[in-house]
């Protein structure tokens, strides 16, 4: 029997990878296991700390004194074999902490909150004992310590014994539960009753009659009491009488509970879609770790491949997950799988509440719902015999998470089908490069959809000269030929789309006489205007202010906005069409829980003509009517210091084109643009995917970019400039030697957003093709810079990072 546990622990400031041992109290000897979270005592004091179960082990391999659990968290594991397995790995490789990557894979509310209470003591004077207990066992610390004079009156009590300060471990996760009712007695004994009731009682008669159908199961209150129409008050008799009992029924949180959902049936396959499902099928069947990629152009049917690819892996008995970024997570792609599927989905996505998850998280681990569709973090979700994991619009950066640890989905989806033995489809209209480039290299098998579905055309292409535009008609947002087009449509009460590339640009103010602009104070960057909160605010750390009427700077009255947000874009095209039903989706406007979902059904059910929207509105829309899709600034990523910047662009280019012209009628494009001859954006009017692969493969070889090198990033931020620039110089005099010669080392250099939320950020880049040192550097870093955290410096590891901002 085990009686020792390995645990690994939660103290924030004193992170390592190595489990700290615990005695396990022999009446639960038999109870702990591997992946349960625990309660222990850690460091001096008594400090509480929620902690994870590795390993149990038996006491002899271990002699001396240790510390005993304090609880036991879970019934069972959280984590199971694969879970624990898969921890290790990320933290591994992404060169995190294993407690930070075992938080990441659980729902939000399994996370620890600690709660500081201060409890008397033997010797806690009476007077203190009224003062400040009032007879309680215990007070909240943050509650009663609101100023520096009664901490310091505090910290003297605790000094002398006199109060005890103590940290409790909150478990946030609740169950949601319903009032059950449930008979109590025996059929004779509630027949015999009947006969007791005092006449005129009726609904006391009807409540024993009811009891006598439930066949002993347990119903909710609430039904009962409508199906035999029978009040709370003569439950709560019946209750007192003996003849009943409540418990508690525990539900499930279903946000979809009240969406009416049609069930829909495969559709017959055209050749392409049929090559990819049998390959695909094969696979599941055998099974075979094959990695696909699904090469479809917009509108070739790919989410008809995914489903009936998930249907042969249900009818092998196993599960599938399907991820799809969070931006096309939207309701018409929900209704799709759960329409195929039913009650067999379950959904996880960042717009359920925390209680909607959790209960998400419950029933895939109980084997209720067998296919799960998700954003990035549903790559973790507790799917035992997985068949099939999807992955659509692969080339999607939100797929990589910005903060510890910093892992990309893919890379677990792979690690995943490893573990199950089972396929991986990566599907995209526009793959990354480097899965390109891996397909080419044939790790992966690329299968192609080369054609929309029923053989539509993809839409022509026309691109916009902004400059020349800009000579010969007064500043607008909008082309003359854009404007004509879409009044065109409006006269046909066709619909369409308006995108604006909001990335690396926005409205800010600034000053016509000496030029100044308002930035935030906290971060290197211009504040952007909000006509709806009339504020000026910052979007990196939130920051906001009023909108200045006069030049803080040099008092001039001559202060004006700049640049194109969205809002401004509305205005002015509904001064031009005061006719035309708008819809705007962007930041602002979805913020709501619901109101994203509710925008697009609008858009959907054709009660608006136009939709202008941010990058949000790109991706997985399949919207019949829509047959104008029209680009407002093409160019605004092109100049972002970043060597991904054209493969966003012509991706971004292709998949919001797509959007037009997926049904009978045909659809038509307007790029408008200042750069019309950049590479990206001419291969984006042809379509021409495979010459835009060619051509930036050439570039990144001559750069020394991925996919031909690999990268790390790695970044120092502290509030002091100096501080962070100094370690980062130390940081490369310290990495020189630990790497081969080969590795090219880039830096340090501020990074070009070099303040955000008052701390400075620099940043090194190692670029190499093979480093076998890397590990063993990165994983010392690690540690070592952890006893430097708490000085308030920060040092970031990004494997492959996706942003260099
Ligand atoms: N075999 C088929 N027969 C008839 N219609 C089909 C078939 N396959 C798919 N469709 C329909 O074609 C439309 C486009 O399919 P889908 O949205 O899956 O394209 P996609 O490849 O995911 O495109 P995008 O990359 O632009 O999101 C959908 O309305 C879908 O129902
Ligand atoms: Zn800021
Ligand atoms: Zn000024």
């Amino acid at each position: 029997m085990a009686q020792i546990a390995q645990v690994l622990v939660d103290v924030p400031t004193m992170q390592t990878n190595r489990p700290y041992s615990y005695q396990i109290p022999s009446a639960w000897q038999s109870q702990v296991q591997p992946g349960m979270r625990v309660v222990v005592p850690f460091g001096r004091g008594k400090r509480r700390v929620q902690g994870f179960v590795l390993k149990c082990d038996d006491a002899t391999t271990y002699d001396g004194d240790l510390k005993a659990i304090d609880a036991v968290v879970d019934l069972a594991p959280v984590l199971n074999t694969e879970a624990l397995k898969l921890t290790a790995w990320l933290a591994a490789s992404t060169f995190s902490f294993q407690i930070t990557c075992a938080q990441t894979m659980l729902p939000a509310v399994m996370r620890a909150k600690y709660q500081k209470l201060l409890r008397p003591t033997a010797e806690t004077p009476a007077a203190v004992a009224t003062e400040i207990f009032h007879g309680q066992p215990s007070v909240d610390f943050d509650q009663i310590a609101t100023t520096p004079a009664i901490v310091s009156q505090l910290l003297r009590l605790q000094a002398a014994g006199e109060v005890d300060v103590y940290y409790q471990v909150k478990n946030q996760a609740r169950h949601k539960t319903l009032v059950g009712v449930k008979a109590a007695q025996s059929l004779p004994e509630l027949a015999a009753a009947e006969a007791t009731v005092r006449t005129g009682a009726a609904k006391q008669l009807a409540l024993l009659q009811g009891l006598q159908t439930l066949n002993g199961e347990t119903i909710t209150q609430r039904d009962f009491s409508a199906c035999f129409d029978v009040s709370e008050a003569v439950i709560r008799t019946g209750e007192q009488k003996g003849w009943l009992e409540k418990t508690a029924i525990e539900v499930y949180r279903d946000p979809y509970a009240t969406a009416n959902i049609k069930p829909t049936q495969p559709l017959k396959l055209n050749a392409e879609q049929q090559v990819a499902v049998d390959q695909i099928v094969a696979a599941v069947d055998q099974p075979a770790t094959t990695t696909f990629l699904l090469e479809g152009v917009t509108g070739s049917g790919k989410t008809e491949v995914y489903l009936q690819s998930i249907a042969a892996a249900l009818a092998q008995g196993k599960t599938a997950l399907m991820l799809v970024p969070e931006i096309s997570l939207t309701p018409q792609m929900v209704q799709r799988v759960k329409g195929r599927f039913g009650k067999a989905v379950a959904v996880l996505h960042s717009g359920l509440s925390s209680g909607e998850k959790y209960d998400e998280w419950r029933r895939i681990r109980r084997h209720e719902a067998q296919v799960v569709v998700g954003a990035r973090s549903a790559v973790f979700a507790p799917l035992d015999d997985l068949g099939l994991i999807i992955m659509d619009e692969e080339h999607e950066s939100s797929y990589k998470q910005d903060d510890a640890p910093r892992y990309h989905a893919r890379q677990v989806a792979l690690w995943r089908s490893q573990y199950h033995h089972c396929p991986v489809v990566l599907g995209s209209a526009t793959p990354s490069l480097e899965t390109r480039a891996r397909a080419e290299k044939g790790v992966y098998q690329r299968l192609v959809l080369a054609d929309r579905v029923n053989n539509r055309p993809l839409p022509a292409v026309s691109i916009i000269d902004m400059k020349k535009e800009m000579q010969q008609h007064a500043e607008s947002n909008f082309s003359r030929a854009l404007l004509v087009a879409l009044q065109d449509r409006l006269d046909r009460h066709e619909q369409s789309v308006l995108m604006l590339n909001r990335r690396g640009y926005s409205s800010f103010v600034l000053c016509r006489d000496c030029g100044f602009v308002l930035k935030c104070p906290n971060c290197d960057i211009s504040l952007t205007l909000h006509m709806d909160t009339h504020t000026m605010k910052c979007h990196y750390c939130g920051h906001e202010e009023a909108i200045p009427r006069v030049c803080p700077n040099c008092h001039s009255r001559q202060i004006r906005y700049y640049g194109t947000g969205t809002e401004k874009v509305e205005e002015e095209l509904q001064d031009l069409m005061p006719d035309a039903r708008i819809i705007r989706m962007d930041n602002d406007t979805t913020r709501k829980k619901g109101s994203h979902a509710k925008l697009l059904t609008k858009f959907g059910s054709g009660e608006a003509d136009i939709l202008i929207g941010t990058q949000m509105i790109a991706k997985g829309l399949d919207f019949p009517n829509v047959t104008l899709v029209g680009v407002l600034n093409a160019d605004t990523a092109l100049g972002l210091p970043d060597f991904r910047a054209s493969e966003r662009t012509f991706q971004l280019l292709t998949q919001v084109s797509g959007r037009a012209g997926r049904a009978e009628k045909t659809g038509h494009v307007y790029i408008q643009t200042f750069n019309p001859d950049h590479y990206a954006i001419r291969f984006a009017k042809h379509h021409d995917y495979e010459g835009f692969f060619k051509y930036e493969m050439h570039m990144r070889h001559q750069g020394g970019y991925p996919p031909y090198y690999f990268t790390v990033q790695i970044t120092a931020s502290d509030l002091d400039e100096a501080i962070a620039a100094k370690r980062m110089y130390q940081l490369l005099q310290w990495l020189k030697p630990r790497l081969t010669p080969n590795t090219i080392i880039l830096g340090p250099t501020p990074k070009p957003i070099a303040r955000v939320n008052r701390r400075y950020y620099y940043q090194i880049v190692i670029k190499y093709k093979q480093e076998p040192n890397l590990e063993n550097t990165l994983t010392t870093l690690l540690h070592e810079t952890q006893a430097q955290q708490r000085q308030g410096l920060q040092i970031g590891i990004d494997v492959e990072p996706l942003h260099f901002m």
